[in-house]
């Protein structure tokens, strides 16, 4: 089964993939990981990024702060980063989807919609967090600016939008353990 988790940043994709990995056995593609691996000397697109926005490079590496500076609070050069960026990821992702053996295999991303994976993932998992608590925990996890953590909010699709293709839905505003139980009874339905 593939499952594709969406839902904003700071929502808590991560803590739920954690679980699902631990509990679950569940293999796990992370879309920024992969992003961020493409984005590394040697790759295409490392070196398109940095003929695009020469202001990030920094004595040859990516500046990422900066670039996140850059993008997400302008959408036409997030558009323009995105069409680096996307094919490779896209491609990435589709490679890992194909070469995994386990029984659940879990893609996560924010930019899971309109890429295409959507289409190969048995069910579409939304993962919501309160706005505001979303840009608290960004805050004190890590150490994003309130401006920061809206910058990005901002930029990502809206809860209607991610709840509209979702099959399943997590709140996870609330404590670890809840939101634990709630992925339990998803998985639990599905063995059934
Ligand atoms: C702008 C970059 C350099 C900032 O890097 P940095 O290490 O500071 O942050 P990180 O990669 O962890 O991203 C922070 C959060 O921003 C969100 N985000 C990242 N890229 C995007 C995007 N293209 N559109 C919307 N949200 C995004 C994600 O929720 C992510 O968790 C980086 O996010 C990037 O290269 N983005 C474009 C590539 C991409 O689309 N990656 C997949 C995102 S899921
Ligand atoms: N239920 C919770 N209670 C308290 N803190 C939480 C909870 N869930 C997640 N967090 C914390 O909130 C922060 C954001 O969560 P997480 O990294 O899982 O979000 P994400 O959706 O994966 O973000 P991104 O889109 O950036 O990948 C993390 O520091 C995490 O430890």
């Amino acid at each position: 089964m593939i499952i594709g988790i969406i839902g904003g940043v700071g929502s808590g994709k991560s803590t739920v993939l954690d679980y699902l990995e631990e509990k679950y056995n569940a293999n796990i593609i992370k879309s920024d990981l992969v992003a961020k691996d493409i984005m590394t000397p040697g790759h295409k697109v490392y070196h398109k990024v940095l003929s695009t926005f020469p202001e990030v490079n920094d004595n040859g590496n990516i500046d990422r702060t900066k670039l996140a500076e850059i993008v997400f609070n302008d959408k036409d050069k997030l558009d323009l980063l995105n069409s680096i960026t996307h094919p490779g990821t896209i491609d990435e992702i589709n490679r890992l989807i194909d070469i995994s053996k386990s029984d659940v295999t879990v893609v996560e991303s924010a930019i899971l919609i309109g890429s295409g994976i959507e289409k190969r993932c048995h069910e579409l998992w939304f993962v919501y967090c309160e706005r505001e608590e979303r840009i608290r925990r960004l805050i004190s996890s890590r150490g994003y600016s309130r401006q920061k953590a809206i910058d990005i909010i901002n930029s990502q699709p809206d809860d209607d939008e991610y709840n509209f293709y979702a099959d399943e839905y997590i709140d996870n505003s609330s404590t670890p353990s809840s939101t634990m139980e709630q992925i339990d009874l998803i998985m639990n339905r599905e063995i059934c």
